[in-house]
């Protein structure tokens, strides 16, 4: 399991998580919500070692280095220039020393040029193309941050597919979404970050109150707001 304790983390004067405790169970897909800004892609920086300028305990509990067993979507994507798609996934895999692989059959879900520079590919390609490379390596954790965004329809529903296959075969998925509907559908717990703090844990039985607390306690002044400039 990896488990995050009393986390905090600053820029500067702004203190952007105060204390956020949880964990992340093998075979469970765990559901990370907040408004823009709320820390989350700051928290998955913290549990990835990208940024080491936190308080508080990150772990895998077995003891394995966090790096070595997870794999990490990051919110954009960065591939180096001259570099084709399919010199990406090799990449990928070479520098976590594991033999290349023929992703011939994965690509055929994706359907992307892999000869093709990434540099040049659209948004929406940039994020499949750096989910292939996870798919076809073996984590035992993945730490995605917002997956579904920029995906066109039909990904979105095989993505789920196979996050649902992934979590069966035991692999622990943290993920970040702002589409209230695909985590409700996907996660087993969806974790709200407000104001730097865990809010709320939601087990899937609580997932009804999650849309009502959001908007009725959290967003209250701003529905007062809407009236006052819609009346
Ligand atoms: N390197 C940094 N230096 C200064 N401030 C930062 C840095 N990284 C993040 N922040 C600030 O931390 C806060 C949280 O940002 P973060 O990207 O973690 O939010 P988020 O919940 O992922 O938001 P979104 O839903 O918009 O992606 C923001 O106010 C942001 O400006």
């Amino acid at each position: 399991m990896i488990s995050i304790r009393e986390l905090s983390r600053a820029f500067g004067a702004q203190q952007v998580l105060r204390g956020v405790t949880m964990d992340l169970a093998p075979g469970t897909i765990h559901g990370l919500v907040g408004a823009n800004g709320a820390g989350k892609t700051t928290l998955i920086n913290c549990l990835f070692g990208l940024d080491t300028g936190y308080t508080g305990h990150v772990q895998e509990t077995s003891g394995q280095a966090i790096r070595q067993v997870t794999g990490l979507l990051p919110y954009e994507p960065f591939f180096y220039p001259k570099i084709t798609g399919r010199e990406y996934l090799a990449f990928c895999l070479q520098a976590r020393r594991q033999p290349v692989v023929d992703f011939s059959a994965w690509n055929q879900l994706l359907e992307l040029p892999l000869e093709q520079y990434a540099e040049e590919y659209s948004a929406g390609m940039k994020k499949k193309l750096a989910l292939l490379a996870l798919l076809v390596q073996d984590f035992r954790y993945l730490i995605l941050d917002e997956p579904f965004n920029g995906l066109d329809l039909g990904t979105n529903l095989l993505l789920k597919e196979i996050l649902l296959r992934l979590r069966q075969r035991g692999t622990g998925i943290l993920l970040t979404s702002h589409l209230l509907g695909t985590l409700t559908e996907t996660c087993d717990e969806i974790t709200l970050l407000a104001g730097g703090i865990v809010q709320r844990h939601y087990l899937a039985a609580d997932f009804g109150n999650l849309a009502t607390d959001l908007l009725d306690t959290l967003y209250q002044d701003k529905l007062a707001q809407i009236t006052r400039l819609l009346p």
